[in-house]
């Protein structure tokens, strides 16, 4: 490790899951410095970051809910900042603008960015020159997932995915499972043509369509993290890629290195396999 001044990080959404590990990851690593802890919820403001993420010793970070100040605090720092938010779909668009108005760059975890919103923030990002990354899913093991999907795809024309969360999961369905079927659907065929006429007796039954044919399911149920199946079939055989998360702990190595990674780039990337 050489003597570099250490990146200057503020963690949005620092009281909710992600939020608390993200805090306990940077804590751990030697090149990064916790400088602003931001969450809404009124009974964590001003608890210490670190306490509250479960760390023995406290951070000196008291948890405000002024993203804004915050900001304008990390962008004096000498080395160029990262702000890592873990919030709500409905903030985090405006949590990106903002950061990128203070020269801080975003690493994104929060899900639930429609591909216009992703467009625009992709425009304003170029313009400040600023980078940012938008990652669905921090995990190595889904970036595998879908690697083999993809290759798969070119052999199976029948796939559908099901995803399955906790209920307390705000979108529907996950962003995972939305960058999965965008993977597949670039592979310039359609797919799951109906070989009979469809009637869903309920509607929703037959899960979303989200391009080229591909259908996901959303599933939600307390005792659940996060988990993905990809389901290809053909006449006589079923091919399934499965995803299991049970500790959010796994999303850390790719929180880091997003960390790190962002500072080299000056326009917006989405997604971890394109950075690792
Ligand atoms: N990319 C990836 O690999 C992963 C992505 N995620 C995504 O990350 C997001 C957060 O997930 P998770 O940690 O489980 O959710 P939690 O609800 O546990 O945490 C979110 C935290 O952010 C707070 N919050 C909400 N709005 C704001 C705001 N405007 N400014 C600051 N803080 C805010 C919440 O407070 P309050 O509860 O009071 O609203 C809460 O404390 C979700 O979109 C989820 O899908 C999750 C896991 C992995
Ligand atoms: O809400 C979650 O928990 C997760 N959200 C992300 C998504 O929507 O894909 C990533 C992971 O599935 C966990």
């Amino acid at each position: 490790m050489t003597n570099q001044t250490p990146i200057p990080v503020v963690v949005n959404g620092a009281a909710g899951k992600m939020g608390r590990e993200v805090i306990k990851a940077i804590a751990q690593a030697p090149d990064m410095n916790l400088v602003g802890a931001i969450d809404t919820t009124p009974e964590h403001q001003g608890k210490d970051a670190g306490e509250l993420a479960g760390l023995s010793e406290p951070l000196e970070i008291p948890i405000t809910n002024q993203l804004e100040p915050m900001l304008a605090f990390a962008s004096q720092e000498k080395q160029p900042g990262v702000m890592v938010d873990f919030t709500h779909p409905d903030s985090v668009y405006d949590n990106i603008r903002s950061a990128i108005a203070y020269g801080i760059r975003p690493v994104v975890g929060t899900t639930g960015l429609s591909p216009e919103q992703i467009q625009d923030l992709a425009e304003f990002a170029d313009k400040a020159s600023t980078g940012c990354l938008i990652i669905p899913n921090f995990s190595i093991g889904m970036v595998l997932l879908q690697q083999a999907a993809v290759v798969a795809s070119q052999y199976f024309d029948h796939v559908e995915i099901i995803e399955l969360h906790h209920n307390q999961k705000a979108d529907a369905p996950s962003g995972t499972a939305i960058q999965t079927a965008q993977m597949l659907a670039e592979m310039g065929k359609v797919f799951n043509c109906a070989i009979v006429e469809e009637t869903e007796k309920l509607p929703g039954a037959r899960g979303s369509v989200a391009g080229e044919g591909i259908r996901i399911h959303s599933v939600r149920l307390p005792g659940l993290i996060a988990h993905q199946e990809v389901i290809f079939g053909a006449p006589g055989q079923i091919y399934t890629l499965r995803h299991d998360t049970s500790d959010r702990a796994c999303y850390m190595p790719g929180v880091l290195l997003a960390i790190r990674k962002v500072l080299q780039l000056k326009s917006l990337v989405y997604g971890l396999e394109k950075i690792l």
